[in-house]
């Protein structure tokens, strides 16, 4: 098949040389003429001086010009108004069966300040006891929490479930779009419950100026509850005989040190070195001479048998994302997606790799290419590597995961102090831009909004803290000469791929306000989020499933309508529902692009 571009007026179309005939449609008579006039519509055997790509210049023809925009009025309030949670698919006049599916919080977002200052960073919220209910989910969502985390370590199957479905119903029934991730426990050692208690706090006093930290016991055995006092449960049956005199012992990736000081059979008895909060089922890690010590550990499968369960549970339950935690290798990335799509019709699941563990920063390359996208998994990366590479290696993962074009999510204590206070640290702050700065796809709250005191003041920071540096960043016209590499493994899509950075490059160099990319799989979607443009990225696909993915990527508007191949009334039929609904304006200027088409048009408004 011989592939020709046509170019007319702000119109660039990829077409096959045989369906070129039949798919031109009267309103492109002028390209027809114009190939005809260049002889693109013989084959390239007989034309061997057309070069593939080539965009010929309409002989004679003026470039296209773009009348200026008019300026947007912005309204002087910069604050999220409560959002329109009227009908969400509903039409907006425009004619029967012509329904389009727009998130309420963006809507309104649009509606206030013009769709060029929507934000560009996605932001996850992990939910626990503080934001379980129907009612703290709901502030959640009009706060901008794109997608709501579920973490498998905490809390029985039945509390998620309660969970998911109440996410699912407020996007049915009040217009949110919030996907839903599901976090493996993995196979890592980790304590037990603590008898139900919420915390407990492992202490250092000083006795005659010298430290005497609390001796605390960590036992492999069964105990009926209550516990003994200052005794901890330990998940992993190896944990006594692995762990030797002299090891050290950190809780939650470090927040709590302990020293071992005295083996008994199935009891490891430490004293406490650094004090601290014990929290139920926090994670365990030993270190020795100064390393992490994997022994037996690193032998255990990176999905347990309770993962399977869960997954099997996650897949009935419809969720948009599983994040496996622990991830060593792409092996178990490719396993895991064979097993999804053998159960799930439209292999609707996508996965995210938790990058925390060593193994996984040595096989990190390999690792990202299996996978949907990945999580900076900050928390339990703490704990394997030396705290001061952690910002390297994040910077490292947000790096290699834009140019591989999957989405990555930088997560663990970016507020951390806002589980007990309302305002955040400057350093929190800092970081949270850092985060930003990277353009990362996604920001994610742990403890804070799962079970801190101000889940929705934490979120606030998060929307307006990426909101500000990103105008910074358009506003300083920093673009980032970043080398995107080419990774596309088809011809087709090395076209896709060409046609968006194009694109993007066009989008920033021409101001337009926004691309509009109609997309089946999303693929295109992430393409252009890839490129990270200055305007705002329209993604109008027919499937909600990925309509709920894209809400994770970048500077991604996701959009649900269902579309045509036919550009013209797809265009025309999506700017008349967006303006009856104050989302577009008359002149407003658009890079629209297809997938299906592989086409590429710049056109006002009308
Ligand atoms: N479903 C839940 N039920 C009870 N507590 C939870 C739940 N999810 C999270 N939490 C609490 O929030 C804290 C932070 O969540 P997260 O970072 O996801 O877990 P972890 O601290 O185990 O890595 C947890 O330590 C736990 O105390
Ligand atoms: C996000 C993380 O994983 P989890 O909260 O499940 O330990 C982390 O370790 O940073
Ligand atoms: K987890
Ligand atoms: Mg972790």
């Amino acid at each position: 098949m011989n592939i020709i571009i046509i170019s007319y007026e702000g119109y660039l179309e990829r077409k096959s040389s045989s369906s070129f005939a039949f798919a031109l449609r009267r309103s492109k008579h002028q390209a027809r003429e114009m190939a005809q006039a260049l002889r693109l519509l013989s084959p390239p055997a007989t034309n061997p001086s057309i070069p593939k790509f080539s965009v010929p210049a309409p002989p004679g023809r003026p470039l296209p010009s773009f009348p200026r925009r008019r300026p947007r009025a912005l309204r002087a309030s910069a604050s999220l108004p409560p959002p329109d949670l009227g009908l969400i698919s509903s039409d907006g006049g425009a004619g029967a069966g012509a329904a389009i599916d727009v998130d309420a919080v963006t809507e309104a977002e649009m509606k206030e300040n013009g769709f060029r200052s929507t934000r560009r960073t996605k932001l996850v919220c992990t939910i626990g006891p503080t934001t379980c209910s129907a009612e703290q989910l709901e502030a959640l969502a009009v706060g901008g929490m794109n997608v709501a985390r579920v973490n498998m370590c905490h809390g029985s199957r039945e509390w998620h479930r309660q969970v998911i479905r109440q996410v699912r119903r407020l996007n049915e029934e009040k217009g949110f779009a919030v996907a839903v991730m599901m976090d493996t426990e993995g196979s890592e050692i980790h304590m037990g419950d603590l008898g139900g208690a919420a915390s407990a706090k492992a202490e250092v006093r000083f006795l005659d100026g010298f430290p005497d930290g609390d001796i605390w016991t960590f036992s492999v055995r069964a105990f009926n509850s209550p516990l003994p006092e200052r005794t901890i449960n330990v998940n992993y049956d190896g944990f006594a005989e692995d762990v030797k005199v002299g090891d050290e012992l950190l809780v939650d990736g470090g927040m709590v040190r302990f020293e071992v000081i005295e083996k008994i059979g199935p009891d490891v008895k430490c004293r406490c070195n650094d004090p601290g909060l014990l929290l139920p089922r926090a994670n365990l890690s030993f270190w020795r001479n100064g390393r992490l010590v994997q022994e037996r550990n690193a032998m255990l499968p990176t999905i347990s048998s309770k993962d399977w369960l869960d997954i099997d549970f996650g897949i009935s339950e419809g969720v948009d994302f599983i994040a496996v935690s622990f991830v060593k290798s792409a092996e178990v990335i490719n396993h895991l997606k064979s097993y999804i799509a053998a159960r799930c019709r439209d292999n609707e699941i996508a996965i995210i790799a938790k990058i925390e563990s060593i193994d996984s920063l040595k096989n990190l390359e390999d690792i990202v290419l299996a996978s949907d996208g990945a999580m900076v998994a900050r928390g339990d990366m703490g704990a394997q590597i030396p705290l001061e590479e952690v910002p390297s290696a994040q910077q490292k993962i947000v790096k290699l995961c834009r140019q591989l074009n999957k989405p990555v999510i930088v997560a663990s204590q970016l507020l951390e102090s806002m589980i007990e206070y309302p305002t955040p640290t400057r350093a929190e702050v800092a970081d949270v831009s850092e985060a930003v700065k990277q353009r990362a796809d996604a920001l994610m709250l742990s403890g804070e909004s799962a079970m801190g005191q101000y889940p929705e003041k934490a979120l606030t920071v998060l929307r307006s803290v990426s909101l500000r540096i990103e105008r910074w960043w358009r506003e300083e016209k920093r673009h980032e000469a970043m080398e995107l590499p080419d990774i596309a493994s088809s011809f087709s899509d090395k076209i896709s791929e060409e046609i968006c950075n194009s694109a993007a490059k066009m989008a920033n160099n021409l101001g337009v306000d926004a691309l509009f990319v109609f997309t089946k799989t999303g693929h295109m979607a992430s393409l252009l989020s890839r490129c990270r443009p200055d305007c705002p990225v329209f993604a109008f696909t027919s499937s909600t499933s990925v309509r709920r993915r894209l809400n994770l990527l970048w500077g991604l508007i996701p959009f649900r309508l269902s579309f045509s191949g036919d550009m013209e009334s797809n265009l025309n039929r999506t700017f008349s529902l967006l303006k009856a609904r104050g989302m577009i304006q008359s002149g407003d200027l658009v890079i629209a692009l297809s997938d299906t088409l592989q086409s590429i048009q710049v056109m006002n408004v009308p």
